[in-house]
Protein backbone atom coordinates (compact mmCIF):
# COMPACT_ATOMS: atom_id res chain seq x y z
CA UNK A 1 0.00 0.00 0.00
CA UNK A 2 0.96 3.41 -0.87
CA UNK A 3 1.94 5.93 2.26
CA UNK A 4 -0.49 8.05 3.56
CA UNK A 5 0.29 11.46 1.79
CA UNK A 6 0.45 9.51 -1.63
CA UNK A 7 -3.25 8.06 -0.78
CA UNK A 8 -4.42 11.53 0.34
CA UNK A 9 -3.23 12.72 -3.52
CA UNK A 10 -4.87 10.04 -5.37
CA UNK A 11 -7.57 7.71 -3.15
CA UNK A 12 -10.96 7.40 -4.93
CA UNK A 13 -9.52 8.58 -8.53
CA UNK A 14 -8.19 5.14 -9.66
CA UNK A 15 -10.06 5.65 -13.21
CA UNK A 16 -10.05 9.19 -13.82
CA UNK A 17 -7.22 8.51 -16.48
CA UNK A 18 -9.78 5.61 -17.92
CA UNK A 19 -12.69 8.23 -18.50
CA UNK A 20 -9.86 10.64 -19.99
CA UNK A 21 -10.12 13.50 -17.16
CA UNK A 22 -7.92 14.85 -14.37
CA UNK A 23 -10.43 15.75 -11.79
CA UNK A 24 -13.44 13.33 -10.86
CA UNK A 25 -16.78 14.52 -12.45
CA UNK A 26 -19.24 15.47 -10.68
CA UNK A 27 -22.63 13.25 -11.16
CA UNK A 28 -25.83 15.94 -10.37
CA UNK A 29 -28.86 13.22 -11.19
CA UNK A 30 -31.06 13.09 -8.47
CA UNK A 31 -32.60 10.12 -10.69
CA UNK A 32 -31.13 7.44 -12.91
CA UNK A 33 -32.54 5.78 -16.37
CA UNK A 34 -34.44 2.32 -15.76
CA UNK A 35 -33.92 -0.69 -17.92
CA UNK A 36 -36.96 -2.22 -17.39
CA UNK A 37 -39.03 -2.90 -13.55
CA UNK A 38 -37.89 -6.35 -12.96
CA UNK A 39 -33.88 -4.72 -13.52
CA UNK A 40 -34.71 -1.29 -11.58
CA UNK A 41 -36.65 -3.35 -8.81
CA UNK A 42 -34.14 -5.53 -8.16
CA UNK A 43 -31.33 -2.63 -8.24
CA UNK A 44 -33.49 -0.71 -5.54
CA UNK A 45 -33.78 -3.72 -3.35
CA UNK A 46 -29.53 -4.41 -3.44
CA UNK A 47 -29.15 -0.65 -2.98
CA UNK A 48 -31.64 -0.01 -0.05
CA UNK A 49 -30.41 -2.83 2.10
CA UNK A 50 -27.33 -0.92 2.19
CA UNK A 51 -25.00 -3.07 -0.36
CA UNK A 52 -22.90 -1.37 -3.48
CA UNK A 53 -24.43 -1.39 -6.99
CA UNK A 54 -23.37 -3.87 -10.05
CA UNK A 55 -21.19 -2.05 -12.44
CA UNK A 56 -24.35 -2.27 -15.26
CA UNK A 57 -27.33 -1.82 -13.09
CA UNK A 58 -28.97 1.71 -12.59
CA UNK A 59 -28.08 3.55 -9.73
CA UNK A 60 -32.19 4.13 -9.17
CA UNK A 61 -32.30 7.71 -6.96
CA UNK A 62 -29.82 9.60 -5.62
CA UNK A 63 -30.75 8.80 -1.90
CA UNK A 64 -29.56 5.51 -2.59
CA UNK A 65 -26.19 5.85 -4.35
CA UNK A 66 -24.08 8.66 -5.71
CA UNK A 67 -20.46 7.90 -7.73
CA UNK A 68 -19.55 11.34 -6.69
CA UNK A 69 -20.17 11.02 -3.30
CA UNK A 70 -18.86 7.39 -3.16
CA UNK A 71 -15.20 8.38 -4.65
CA UNK A 72 -15.16 10.61 -1.55
CA UNK A 73 -15.75 7.77 0.71
CA UNK A 74 -13.11 5.18 -1.36
CA UNK A 75 -10.71 7.90 -0.32
CA UNK A 76 -11.86 8.23 3.03
CA UNK A 77 -11.61 4.36 3.59
CA UNK A 78 -8.21 4.66 2.24
CA UNK A 79 -6.55 6.64 4.38
CA UNK A 80 -8.20 5.24 7.30
CA UNK A 81 -7.12 1.60 6.56
CA UNK A 82 -10.81 0.54 6.85
CA UNK A 83 -13.18 -1.41 4.83
CA UNK A 84 -15.27 1.46 3.85
CA UNK A 85 -16.83 4.72 4.06
CA UNK A 86 -20.38 6.35 4.34
CA UNK A 87 -20.75 9.94 3.93
CA UNK A 88 -24.04 12.39 5.40
CA UNK A 89 -24.71 15.49 5.17
CA UNK A 90 -23.29 16.52 9.02
CA UNK A 91 -21.54 15.45 11.14
CA UNK A 92 -24.47 14.78 13.38
CA UNK A 93 -26.16 13.38 10.83
CA UNK A 94 -23.41 10.67 10.78
CA UNK A 95 -23.39 9.89 14.75
CA UNK A 96 -27.30 9.98 14.30
CA UNK A 97 -27.12 7.35 12.10
CA UNK A 98 -24.67 5.55 14.09
CA UNK A 99 -26.89 5.69 16.89
CA UNK A 100 -30.17 4.15 14.56
CA UNK A 101 -27.96 1.45 13.32
CA UNK A 102 -27.29 0.83 17.03
CA UNK A 103 -31.06 0.68 17.99
CA UNK A 104 -32.36 -1.29 14.87
CA UNK A 105 -29.23 -3.94 16.07
CA UNK A 106 -31.35 -4.48 18.36
CA UNK A 107 -29.20 -3.08 21.54
CA UNK A 108 -29.84 0.54 21.86
CA UNK A 109 -27.29 0.93 25.20
CA UNK A 110 -24.53 3.25 24.87
CA UNK A 111 -21.50 3.53 26.81
CA UNK A 112 -19.49 6.79 26.19
CA UNK A 113 -16.30 8.16 27.57
CA UNK A 114 -16.35 12.20 28.07
CA UNK A 115 -15.88 14.76 27.20
CA UNK A 116 -17.72 14.62 24.06
CA UNK A 117 -18.69 17.14 21.45
CA UNK A 118 -21.56 19.20 23.09
CA UNK A 119 -23.70 18.00 20.33
CA UNK A 120 -23.06 14.47 20.55
CA UNK A 121 -23.18 14.34 24.53
CA UNK A 122 -26.41 15.98 24.17
CA UNK A 123 -27.87 13.54 21.45
CA UNK A 124 -26.90 11.23 23.74
CA UNK A 125 -28.08 12.90 26.91
CA UNK A 126 -31.44 13.69 25.81
CA UNK A 127 -31.87 9.75 23.98
CA UNK A 128 -33.99 11.35 21.53
CA UNK A 129 -33.13 8.62 19.09
CA UNK A 130 -34.04 5.44 21.06
CA UNK A 131 -31.05 5.23 23.31
CA UNK A 132 -30.18 4.80 26.45
CA UNK A 133 -26.48 5.72 27.67
CA UNK A 134 -24.12 5.58 30.30
CA UNK A 135 -21.15 7.94 30.66
CA UNK A 136 -17.34 6.37 32.83
CA UNK A 137 -14.34 6.67 32.91
CA UNK A 138 -11.87 4.70 30.47
CA UNK A 139 -11.40 2.28 33.63
CA UNK A 140 -14.90 1.78 34.21
CA UNK A 141 -15.85 0.67 30.22
CA UNK A 142 -15.98 -2.88 30.74
CA UNK A 143 -18.06 -2.68 33.76
CA UNK A 144 -20.44 -0.38 32.52
CA UNK A 145 -21.27 -2.98 29.74
CA UNK A 146 -24.52 -4.64 29.93
CA UNK A 147 -26.24 -7.23 27.59
CA UNK A 148 -27.94 -4.33 25.99
CA UNK A 149 -24.64 -2.25 25.10
CA UNK A 150 -24.60 -1.76 20.78
CA UNK A 151 -21.74 0.48 20.76
CA UNK A 152 -19.01 2.41 22.75
CA UNK A 153 -18.50 5.98 21.81
CA UNK A 154 -15.22 7.98 22.48
CA UNK A 155 -13.49 11.01 20.83
CA UNK A 156 -9.84 11.55 21.48
CA UNK A 157 -8.27 14.06 21.40
CA UNK A 158 -11.63 14.92 23.00
CA UNK A 159 -13.94 18.37 22.50
CA UNK A 160 -13.15 21.10 23.94
CA UNK A 161 -10.04 20.05 26.15
CA UNK A 162 -7.90 17.50 23.72
CA UNK A 163 -8.28 15.01 26.72
CA UNK A 164 -6.69 11.65 24.79
CA UNK A 165 -8.09 8.19 25.49
CA UNK A 166 -6.15 5.12 24.69
CA UNK A 167 -8.04 3.71 22.07
CA UNK A 168 -6.84 -0.10 22.44
CA UNK A 169 -7.59 -0.16 25.94
CA UNK A 170 -11.25 0.73 25.15
CA UNK A 171 -11.21 -1.58 22.58
CA UNK A 172 -9.76 -4.28 24.96
CA UNK A 173 -12.71 -3.40 27.45
CA UNK A 174 -15.24 -3.46 25.02
CA UNK A 175 -15.33 -7.06 24.21
CA UNK A 176 -17.09 -8.17 21.09
CA UNK A 177 -19.07 -4.29 21.38
CA UNK A 178 -18.45 -2.20 18.82
CA UNK A 179 -15.88 0.83 19.41
CA UNK A 180 -16.69 4.15 17.27
CA UNK A 181 -13.94 6.22 17.75
CA UNK A 182 -15.08 10.52 16.86
CA UNK A 183 -11.29 10.92 15.15
CA UNK A 184 -12.39 14.63 14.04
CA UNK A 185 -9.57 16.14 15.96
CA UNK A 186 -6.73 14.34 14.55
CA UNK A 187 -7.54 13.07 11.20
CA UNK A 188 -6.53 9.97 9.72
CA UNK A 189 -3.09 11.84 9.65
CA UNK A 190 -2.42 12.14 12.69
CA UNK A 191 -4.14 8.43 13.93
CA UNK A 192 -5.83 5.53 12.60
CA UNK A 193 -8.17 4.07 15.14
CA UNK A 194 -8.97 0.80 12.60
CA UNK A 195 -5.45 -0.24 13.53
CA UNK A 196 -5.87 -0.09 17.27
CA UNK A 197 -9.32 -1.86 16.56
CA UNK A 198 -11.96 0.48 16.54
CA UNK A 199 -14.60 -0.82 14.25
CA UNK A 200 -16.10 2.72 13.04
CA UNK A 201 -14.37 6.40 13.08
CA UNK A 202 -16.33 9.63 12.71
CA UNK A 203 -15.63 12.55 11.50
CA UNK A 204 -17.51 15.89 11.39
CA UNK A 205 -15.79 16.38 7.52
CA UNK A 206 -16.96 20.30 8.30
CA UNK A 207 -13.51 20.43 9.62
CA UNK A 208 -10.32 19.22 8.95
CA UNK A 209 -11.30 17.19 6.24
CA UNK A 210 -12.81 20.34 3.91
CA UNK A 211 -10.33 22.12 5.76
CA UNK A 212 -11.99 25.51 4.22
CA UNK A 213 -14.75 26.80 6.36
CA UNK A 214 -17.07 26.06 2.74
CA UNK A 215 -18.72 23.01 3.45
CA UNK A 216 -20.65 20.69 5.70
CA UNK A 217 -20.14 17.10 6.34
CA UNK A 218 -19.83 13.65 8.33
CA UNK A 219 -18.12 10.84 6.78
CA UNK A 220 -18.11 7.28 8.87
CA UNK A 221 -15.15 4.88 7.90
CA UNK A 222 -15.29 1.24 9.61
CA UNK A 223 -15.57 -2.44 9.01
CA UNK A 224 -17.82 -3.74 5.83
CA UNK A 225 -20.77 -4.89 7.98
CA UNK A 226 -21.39 -1.51 9.64
CA UNK A 227 -20.74 0.24 6.06
CA UNK A 228 -23.78 -1.52 4.89
CA UNK A 229 -25.67 -0.92 8.20
CA UNK A 230 -24.52 2.81 7.96
CA UNK A 231 -25.95 3.21 4.06
CA UNK A 232 -28.57 1.50 4.82
CA UNK A 233 -29.70 3.70 7.72
CA UNK A 234 -28.72 6.73 5.29
CA UNK A 235 -30.77 5.24 2.21
CA UNK A 236 -33.73 4.99 4.35
CA UNK A 237 -33.55 8.29 6.57
CA UNK A 238 -32.04 10.66 3.68
CA UNK A 239 -29.30 12.54 5.71
CA UNK A 240 -27.78 12.42 2.12
CA UNK A 241 -24.19 14.46 1.32
CA UNK A 242 -24.96 16.49 -1.61
CA UNK A 243 -22.30 15.85 -5.06
CA UNK A 244 -21.16 19.22 -4.61
CA UNK A 245 -20.17 18.96 -1.21
CA UNK A 246 -18.41 15.38 -1.83
CA UNK A 247 -16.45 17.07 -4.59
CA UNK A 248 -14.90 19.94 -2.45
CA UNK A 249 -14.31 17.22 0.53
CA UNK A 250 -12.50 15.20 -1.65
CA UNK A 251 -10.21 17.72 -2.88
CA UNK A 252 -9.79 19.07 0.35
CA UNK A 253 -8.32 15.56 1.60
CA UNK A 254 -5.53 15.81 -1.16
CA UNK A 255 -4.17 18.70 1.16
CA UNK A 256 -5.24 17.26 4.72
CA UNK A 257 -1.58 16.19 5.64
CA UNK A 258 0.04 18.68 4.28
CA UNK A 259 -2.58 21.17 6.08
CA UNK A 260 -2.47 19.14 9.82
CA UNK A 261 1.44 19.08 9.64
CA UNK A 262 1.62 23.14 9.57
CA UNK A 263 -1.13 23.65 11.88
CA UNK A 264 0.26 21.63 14.13
CA UNK A 265 3.77 22.97 14.21
CA UNK A 266 1.75 26.55 14.25
CA UNK A 267 0.04 25.15 17.47
CA UNK A 268 3.35 23.69 19.21
CA UNK A 269 4.85 27.36 19.25
CA UNK A 270 1.38 29.05 20.37
CA UNK A 271 0.72 26.30 23.28
CA UNK A 272 4.56 26.72 24.15
CA UNK A 273 3.68 30.22 24.38
CA UNK A 274 0.16 30.70 26.37
CA UNK A 275 2.35 27.96 28.84
CA UNK A 276 4.53 31.00 29.84
CA UNK A 277 1.60 33.99 29.50
CA UNK A 278 1.08 35.08 33.59
CA UNK A 279 -2.97 35.77 32.45
CA UNK A 280 -3.02 32.10 31.09
CA UNK A 281 -3.67 29.28 34.22
CA UNK A 282 -3.31 26.18 32.31
CA UNK A 283 -2.64 25.65 28.68
CA UNK A 284 -4.63 21.98 27.37
CA UNK A 285 -2.21 20.98 24.85
CA UNK A 286 -1.54 17.28 23.75
CA UNK A 287 2.14 17.51 22.87
CA UNK A 288 2.20 18.94 26.56
CA UNK A 289 3.62 16.27 28.77
CA UNK A 290 0.87 16.59 31.77
CA UNK A 291 -1.66 16.41 29.20
CA UNK A 292 -0.14 12.76 27.92
CA UNK A 293 0.14 10.77 30.90
CA UNK A 294 -0.61 7.50 29.29
CA UNK A 295 2.41 8.51 26.31
CA UNK A 296 -0.42 8.17 23.45
CA UNK A 297 2.02 10.71 21.15
CA UNK A 298 4.14 9.06 19.20
CA UNK A 299 2.52 5.63 20.18
CA UNK A 300 -1.21 6.26 19.45
CA UNK A 301 -1.40 9.37 18.03
CA UNK A 302 1.82 10.74 14.94
CA UNK A 303 1.58 14.25 16.69
CA UNK A 304 -0.26 16.09 19.36
CA UNK A 305 -2.64 18.23 16.47
CA UNK A 306 -3.66 21.83 15.85
CA UNK A 307 -6.33 22.30 18.44
CA UNK A 308 -5.59 23.48 22.37
CA UNK A 309 -7.55 25.06 25.05
CA UNK A 310 -6.15 27.52 27.61
CA UNK A 311 -7.91 28.88 30.56
CA UNK A 312 -8.11 32.51 31.65
CA UNK A 313 -9.83 34.24 34.06
CA UNK A 314 -12.48 37.08 31.88
CA UNK A 315 -12.42 34.73 28.93
CA UNK A 316 -15.40 36.05 27.34
CA UNK A 317 -13.69 39.61 27.04
CA UNK A 318 -10.42 38.23 25.83
CA UNK A 319 -12.60 36.96 23.24
CA UNK A 320 -14.23 40.62 22.22
CA UNK A 321 -10.71 42.03 21.64
CA UNK A 322 -9.03 39.25 19.36
CA UNK A 323 -8.41 41.18 15.93
CA UNK A 324 -7.31 38.62 13.88
CA UNK A 325 -8.22 35.45 15.02
CA UNK A 326 -12.10 34.79 14.45
CA UNK A 327 -14.51 34.46 17.40
CA UNK A 328 -16.22 31.64 15.98
CA UNK A 329 -17.27 27.83 16.66
CA UNK A 330 -16.05 25.21 14.46
CA UNK A 331 -12.41 24.56 14.05
CA UNK A 332 -10.24 22.67 11.30
CA UNK A 333 -9.90 25.13 9.39
CA UNK A 334 -6.93 27.28 7.51
CA UNK A 335 -8.03 30.19 9.45
CA UNK A 336 -7.15 30.17 13.17
CA UNK A 337 -10.78 30.28 15.54
CA UNK A 338 -11.86 30.84 19.12
CA UNK A 339 -14.80 29.98 20.91
CA UNK A 340 -16.17 29.47 24.57
CA UNK A 341 -17.07 26.01 24.95
CA UNK A 342 -19.20 26.63 28.36
CA UNK A 343 -21.31 29.40 25.98
CA UNK A 344 -21.52 27.86 22.61
CA UNK A 345 -20.34 24.28 21.86
CA UNK A 346 -20.88 22.75 25.00
CA UNK A 347 -23.74 24.87 25.95
CA UNK A 348 -26.17 22.11 26.29
CA UNK A 349 -24.51 19.97 28.27
CA UNK A 350 -25.32 19.11 31.58
CA UNK A 351 -24.19 22.26 34.01
CA UNK A 352 -22.10 19.47 36.06
CA UNK A 353 -19.86 18.12 33.58
CA UNK A 354 -20.22 21.83 31.18
CA UNK A 355 -16.46 23.09 30.97
CA UNK A 356 -14.87 26.00 32.86
CA UNK A 357 -16.46 29.21 32.25
CA UNK A 358 -12.97 30.28 31.97
CA UNK A 359 -12.34 27.87 29.20
CA UNK A 360 -11.25 29.29 25.80
CA UNK A 361 -10.69 26.72 22.50
CA UNK A 362 -8.43 27.45 19.91
CA UNK A 363 -7.89 25.72 16.61
CA UNK A 364 -4.62 27.32 15.31
CA UNK A 365 -4.43 27.72 11.13
CA UNK A 366 -2.10 28.26 8.57
CA UNK A 367 -1.22 31.58 10.06
CA UNK A 368 2.42 32.31 11.09
CA UNK A 369 2.36 31.60 14.60
CA UNK A 370 4.42 34.57 16.00
CA UNK A 371 1.35 36.58 14.16
CA UNK A 372 -1.16 34.60 16.20
CA UNK A 373 0.61 35.16 19.26
CA UNK A 374 1.27 39.00 18.60
CA UNK A 375 -3.00 38.90 18.64
CA UNK A 376 -3.31 36.65 21.70
CA UNK A 377 -0.85 38.53 23.54
CA UNK A 378 -2.51 42.12 23.09
CA UNK A 379 -5.82 40.43 24.11
CA UNK A 380 -5.19 38.62 27.10
CA UNK A 381 -3.72 42.28 27.92
N1 LIG B 1 -18.69 20.84 16.24
C1 LIG B 1 -18.43 22.26 16.13
C2 LIG B 1 -17.42 22.73 17.15
O1 LIG B 1 -17.05 21.99 18.05
C3 LIG B 1 -19.65 23.00 16.24
C4 LIG B 1 -20.47 23.65 16.79
S1 LIG B 1 -21.59 24.18 17.93
C5 LIG B 1 -22.92 24.67 17.05
O2 LIG B 1 -17.00 23.85 17.05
Amino acid sequence: MTQLDTRAVHAGRDDLAGLGVHVPPIDLSTTYPLADVASGGAAYDRLAQGNAPEQAESRVYQRLWNPTVARLETALAALEASEGAVAFSTGMAALSACLLATVAAGRPHVVAVRPLYGGSDHLLSTGILGTTSTFTELSTIGESICAETGLVLVETPANPTVDLVDIAAVVRQAGDVPVLVDNTFATPVLQQPRLQGATMMLHSATKYLGGHGDVMGGLVAGTTEWVARLRQVRAITGALLHPLAAYELHRGLQTLPTRVRAQQAGAAKVAEWLCSHPAVDKVHYPGLPECDPLGLVGRQQRGPGAVLAFTTPDAERVLTRLKLITHAVSLGGVDTLIQHPAGLTHRLVADEVKPSRDLLRLSIGLEDPDDLVRDLAQALG
